[in-house]
């Protein structure tokens, strides 16, 4: 740490709150069903969660979650934990907790990469400072343009006809009318039967996007995205993994193109906007690098005209009620949002579940993220507790 930042930040201040500990866990949890991407199948979900002890009491809470431990990005729940334990922690011990951007900005110099366990440090830090000065975390992020938020549903069970019952159900129970469709491990043909018939099954009442997750290459998306745009899709989400090729495929398409995995940060959506290769941003605030990348982000795609959507790693109910906070501050969000992560998940971890009606989900209102975990549910999920208790009972 700069001595001389470090002394600014410290002077005069006999009150300053500090960083008294910080505590990481594994929590593994079931799926309702498989979730089936175009590099993995999840069969249940790993809640990395962290808590940051200050030294007035409060606790604040934040969530590291990918997809498939490494198959979607180069960390992973076990990865953030150890990175955390390790290296993160004895930085931030003693440190102001007050101070978040400067406590990121060293850990940024001292750290490179671990976009994602940067992300859960913090949204503890803002969730224990909102604690303290009685403030949600979108309030401290600027302040909140919604209250709730619209919140796509993604048909990904690798059957049609069982896709088009549960699309019936959520919109019978006005849970979602936004319908992602995971393609990209069939023939490209196959994959348009496929959404043809689910949008043919709906109609006007459901709109249809899909995510290729970067499965095609840029002559099958050439093919895919025309053929998709005939059969009522609206929006075809990272295609193609290249960024020069998705930049041709937005010059040419009827209907619209969206980055996903592309955008790593501040620089890389710079990079996109300048190249005109995206017609709308997926945000995910952990693959953003955190709260406040995020927000950064969402500037970026403003200035250069460029749609937003509000994305998710399908984290649980921490890292998705942490992304609705950033997403409640962006100026527009024109594709709305797939918070959905909690529903794919059979346990709630929460002491109050979060609320999911009339197609939107509302946001927790009050300081911090708003959220109280129930510690039981968490313990018995625990994978250190569970481990612990299959070694006494076998005596290992
Ligand atoms: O967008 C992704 O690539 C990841 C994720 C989001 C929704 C879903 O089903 O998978
Ligand atoms: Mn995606």
């Amino acid at each position: 740490m700069n001595a001389n930042e470090n002394n600014y930040l410290q002077q005069d201040r006999v009150d300053m709150v500090t960083i008294d500990s910080i505590q990481t866990l594994l929590v593994d949890l079931p799926t309702i069903r498989p979730h089936q991407l175009s590099m993995t199948t999840m069969k249940g979900q790993t809640l990395m969660l962290v808590r940051i002890h200050c030294s007035d009491g409060s606790v604040g809470i934040g969530e590291g979650t990918t997809i498939g431990g490494l198959a979607y990005g180069a960390e992973s729940p076990e990865s953030m934990k150890l990175n955390i334990d390790t290296y993160f922690t004895p930085l931030l011990l003693g440190q102001p907790a007050d101070q978040v951007p400067f406590l990121m900005q060293q850990l940024e110099t001292a750290i490179r990469g671990n976009r994602f366990a940067k992300s859960a440090i913090e949204t503890a830090l803002y969730d224990a400072l909102g604690q303290r000065l009685n403030l949600s975390v979108a309030e401290l992020l600027g302040g909140s343009l919604r209250k709730s938020l619209p919140v796509a549903w993604t048909l990904a069970s690798g059957d049609t006809a069982k896709d088009i019952d549960e699309a019936e159900e959520m919109l019978a129970r006005r849970r979602h009318r936004i319908f992602k469709l995971k393609i990209g491990t069939r023939d490209v043909a196959k994959d348009i039967a496929h959404v043809a018939a689910i949008k043919k099954a709906l109609g006007d009442r459901g709109a249809v996007r899909v995510d290729v997750n970067m499965a095609w290459s840029e002559l099958e998306a050439r093919y895919g995205v025309d053929g998709l745009a005939d059969v009522g899709c609206e929006l075809v989400e990272q295609p193609v993994a290249c960024a020069d090729a998705l930049k041709r495929l937005t010059a040419q398409a009827k209907i619209a193109i969206m980055a996903d995995e592309l955008l790593v940060g501040p620089a890389s959506a710079f990079e996109l906007a300048k190249n005109n290769a995206a017609h709308v941003f997926a945000i995910k605030v952990e693959q953003s690098g955190g709260l406040r990348a995020s927000q950064k982000i969402a500037a970026i795609a403003e200035a250069a005209n460029i749609e937003l959507y509000g994305g998710t790693m399908l984290e649980g109910a921490i890292g998705t009620v942490a992304s609705a906070h950033a997403f409640a501050t962006f100026h527009a969000l024109q594709w709305g949002t797939e918070l959905f992560g909690p529903l794919l998940i059979t346990e709630e971890i929460l002491a109050t579940p979060l609320v999911y009606e009339n197609f939107e989900l509302q946001i927790p209102q009050g300081p911090g993220l708003g959220i109280a975990l129930d510690e039981e549910r968490v313990q018995f999920f625990n994978r250190a507790q569970r481990q612990k208790s299959v070694s006494l009972a076998t005596g290992a």
